[in-house]
C-alpha cells in the first residue's frame, strides 16, 4: 500500500491551493467550515482533502470517508477525482453520495430494524407529491384548520411517531398522512423527506446501527452545505451524536437557493456551534477572469454588503464584450440573432457549441420549441437538459452511475483507440466486480474478460448501422455483460427494481433516439452526451456547472417575473447562474414579450454592463 508523508504530499490535478485552503486541508482534529464564493474550488478542495487523508493514512483502512453532496453529478465527480488520484484500495474507502442516496441506502439496508408500524413489510415506491396531492388529502379528511402548505412543511420536521396526544389538528393530519402512505390501498409510498424521517427514527432507536456508522466514518464531508435542510441536518446530528467524527463542510451562503425546499437559513452559525467548527474563508475564483469577477462582485455585494471581492485566477481568452443586455424588438428577431451569433462563435472556433449554455427561468421545453428552429436552420442542435426521457430528465440520466459505466464501454465499442474510455471502463468494471486487491491473477482475469467483451462489442457495432433496434440490441449486450444484479447490488440507488428500471429504460430510450438520427455510432454517442450541442437549462439546474459562454434568455419582467431583489432566494439564484460563466455572460430581452427589469440594469451598470441594441451590437 502506498503512503505519502504529510510533508511530502502535494495537491494533484491542480497547480496549487491557496494558503487558506492548505490550512483547511490540514485541519483534521477539529471540524471546519470552509466558506467561499463561486468558483473558489470548494468541491475541488474536498477532492484534494480526501486524497490527502487517504494517501497519507490519516484515514487508515478500514476506516472510510463519507462525502455528501446535493447533486448526483457532484457526488460522482468527487468519486472520479479521488479514484484518479488514489490507488484502488484507498479510493474504495471514499463513499461519495447524495443526501437522498445516503438516507435511502440506510433505509433499504435496515428497514426491518424500524419500530412498528414503520417497518411495514413490502416494497415501497418513491413519490414526489405535488401541492394538489396534499390538498386532496386535506379535503378528503375534511381538515379545516390545516392547509396543504402547512402539511407539506410539517412532514420533514415532525419526528416519528407523530405525537397526537395534544389533539392538535396538524399532528392528527400528519399521523393520518403517514398511515395512508404506509397502509393505503396502493404500494407503500414515501417521499425523500419521509425517508429522512424514517432514517432519523431508525438511528435514534438503534444505537448499534448508529455506532457502526460512526465507526465506519470518522471523517464526513458536506458539499454545498448552504442548501442543507433542517431535516437533513437533524438526521446528521442524530447519526453522529456523541461521535468523534470530524466534519468538513463547504458552502457559499450567497448560493443558497433551496430555502423553498426547507434549506436552513442559519446553517453556517449552527454548524459552527454544534460541531465547534473553525470557519475558514477562501478568496480565489479559479473559474472566471478578472472582468467577470468584477461584475459578479456587484451581484455578491447586493446579497451581502460585507463580502470580500474574490481574486480572479482565470485568464481572459476573448476580446470584445464579455457581458451586455441585448435588446430585441421581436421574439423572431431575438431567436434568429442568438442562433446566428452562436453559430458564428462556434464556426470561428472561439467556443465549442456544448460550452455555450442558454439559461431560462422555467419551461425549458416550451423555450426549446421556440428557439430550436432558428438554431437547426444554422446547423446547430439544442440539448434541452430538462427534457424527460420516460421518467427521467436528460440531465439526471447523464449523471447516473449506469450511464457513466455504459457510455465509456459504448465509446470503446465505437472506436479503436481511446485510452481515457478504457481507463474509465476498467475502473468501473473493477469496482463492480471487486476482485481481491492482493490477487494479481483475479485482476488479470477480469481485465481479460473485459477485453474480450470489448472485442465482441466492436464486432457488433461494426456490423450494425445506428438505428433504434440495433441500439436496443447493443444496450442489451452491455447489460448482459455487466449484469443487472451486479449493478443493483453495487449501488443502493438501484436496489429496488423500479428505480433501476426507470434509469435503464431512460438510457435505452435516449440511445435509440440518438442512434436513429445519426450516421455513425460515434455521432450517436456524441448526441447522447450532448457533445456539439448548445445546452439549454433552467437557472436552478445550472448549479454546480460551468460554461465558457452563457446567455440568459428572455430576461423580461413577464418571463422572469419572480426575479426581484426583495426575494433573497431569487437574487441568489441569479448569482449562482451568473457565476457559472468562465468567459462571458449575456442577457437577451425582447419588448414583444415584456418590459425590461430595471433593477438588474441598475445593478449591473456600475460594472459596465450596458443595454444595447441586440441586432446592431456589432
Ligand atoms: N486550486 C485550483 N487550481 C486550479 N483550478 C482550480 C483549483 N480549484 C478549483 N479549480 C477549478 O476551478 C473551477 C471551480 O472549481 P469548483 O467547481 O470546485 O468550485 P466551487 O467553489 O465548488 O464552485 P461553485 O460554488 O461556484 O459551484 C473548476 O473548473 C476547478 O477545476
Amino acid at each position: 500500500m502506498t503512503r505519502v508523508s504529510t510533508e511530502d504530499w502535494v495537491p494533484q490535478g491542480v497547480g496549487d491551493l491557496e494558503n487558506r485552503a492548505w490550512e483547511a486541508l490540514r485541519q483534521n482534529d477539529i471540524s471546519v467550515l470552509v466558506t467561499a464564493g463561486a468558483g473558489a474550488g470548494k468541491t475541488e478542495f474536498l477532492a484534494q482533502k480526501a486524497t490527502y487523508l487517504l494517501q497519507t493514512g490519516i484515514c487508515p483502512a478500514p476506516k472510510r470517508i463519507l462525502a455528501i453532496s446535493f447533486k448526483k453529478d457532484a457526488a460522482r465527480n468527487l468519486t472520479e477525482r479521488v479514484a484518479k488520484r488514489c490507488p484502488k484500495d484507498q479510493a474504495r474507502r471514499f463513499d461519495s453520495m447524495t443526501f437522498d442516496a445516503f438516507t435511502k441506502g440506510l433505509l433499504d439496508r435496515f428497514r426491518p430494524a424500524l419500530p412498528e408500524p414503520f417497518n411495514a413489510p413490502g416494497t415501497y415506491q418513491i413519490v414526489t407529491p405535488f401541492r394538489r396531492d396534499y390538498e386532496d388529502f386535506i379535503e378528503r379528511h375534511s381538515y379545516h384548520r390545516v392547509s396543504a402548505q402547512q402539511l407539506e412543511k410539517a412532514i420533514p420536521l415532525a419526528d416519528l411517531p407523530v405525537d397526537i396526544s395534544s389533539g392538535s389538528e396538524i399532528n392528527r393530519a400528519l399521523a393520518n398522512y403517514w398511515q395512508e402512505q404506509l397502509f393505503g390501498d396502493d404500494e407503500i409510498s414515501l417521499s425523500f423527506p419521509m425517508i429522512n424521517r424514517l432514517v432519523k427514527l431508525l438511528l435514534q432507536e438503534n444505537s448499534y446501527i448508529r455506532r457502526a456508522l460512526q465507526a465506519t466514518y470518522p471523517i464526513v464531508f458536506l458539499d454545498e452545505y448552504q442548501d442543507t435542510t433542517y431535516a437533513q441536518y437533524d438526521m446528521l446530528l442524530t447519526a453522529f451524536d456523541g461521535s468523534d467524527s470530524v466534519f468538513t463542510a463547504v458552502g457559499d451562503d450567497k448560493q443558497r437557493i433551496m430555502g423553498w425546499a426547507g434549506a436552513m437559513n442559519d446553517a453556517f452559525d449552527q454548524f459552527e456551534n454544534d460541531f465547534e467548527a473553525r470557519r475558514i474563508t477562501l478568496l480565489s475564483n479559479w473559474r472566471s477572469h478578472e472582468d467577470l469577477v468584477r461584475i459578479q462582485h456587484e451581484i455578491a455585494r447586493r446579497i451581502d454588503g460585507h463580502v470580500e471581492q474574490a481574486r480572479a485566477q482565470g485568464t481572459r481568452e476573448i476580446e470584445g464584450d464579455i457581458s451586455a443586455i441585448w435588446q430585441f424588438r421581436s421574439i423572431d428577431e431575438e431567436n434568429n440573432y442568438l442562433a446566428e451569433w452562436v453559430s458564428r462563435e462556434v464556426q470561428s472556433g472561439r467556443v465549442e457549441a456544448h460550452d455555450v449554455a442558454i439559461l431560462v427561468r422555467m419551461r425549458a421545453d416550451q423555450v426549446e420549441d421556440e428557439i430550436a428552429p432558428a438554431f437547426t436552420a444554422r446547423g446547430l442542435r439544442i440539448r434541452n437538459a430538462a427534457r424527460s426521457i420516460g421518467e427521467i430528465q436528460i440531465q439526471d440520466l447523464l449523471g447516473e452511475e449506469l450511464t457513466k459505466i455504459f457510455v465509456p464501454l459504448l465509446r470503446l465499442g465505437a472506436t479503436y483507440r481511446s485510452p481515457d474510455n478504457w481507463a474509465l471502463a476498467q475502473q468501473s468494471y473493477m469496482f463492480l466486480e471487486a476482485p481481491d486487491p492482493d490477487s494479481d491473477i483475479s485482476q488479470e482475469r477480469l481485465l481479460f474478460k473485459l477485453e474480450a467483451f470489448v472485442g465482441q462489442l466492436r464486432a457488433e457495432v461494426a456490423r450494425s448501422q445506428p438505428a433504434a433496434d440495433s441500439a436496443e440490441a447493443i444496450a442489451g449486450m452491455l447489460l448482459e455483460f455487466i449484469g443487472s444484479a451486479t449493478l443493483r447490488q453495487s449501488y443502493p440507488a438501484y436496489q429496488r427494481e423500479r428505480d433501476f428500471e426507470r434509469v435503464w429504460r431512460g438510457f435505452v430510450t435516449l440511445l435509440k433516439e440518438c442512434a436513429e438520427h445519426s450516421s455513425s455510432w460515434t455521432e450517436a454517442l456524441d448526441e447522447f452526451e450532448g457533445i456539439g450541442q448548445v445546452a439549454l437549462m433552467t437557472v436552478h439546474k445550472s448549479k454546480g456547472l460551468e460554461f465558457h459562454t452563457m446567455i440568459f434568455y428572455g430576461l423580461d419582467n413577464q418571463t422572469w417575473w419572480s426575479l426581484t431583489p426583495q426575494r433573497d432566494e431569487e437574487l441568489n439564484t441569479f448569482f449562482v447562474a451568473f457565476t457559472r460563466a468562465k468567459q462571458r455572460a449575456f442577457f437577451s430581452q425582447c419588448v414583444e414579450r415584456g418590459s425590461s427589469i430595471g433593477w438588474i440594469q441598475q445593478l449591473l451598470a456600475p460594472a459596465g454592463v450596458e443595454v444595447i441594441d441586440g441586432v446592431n451590437n456589432g
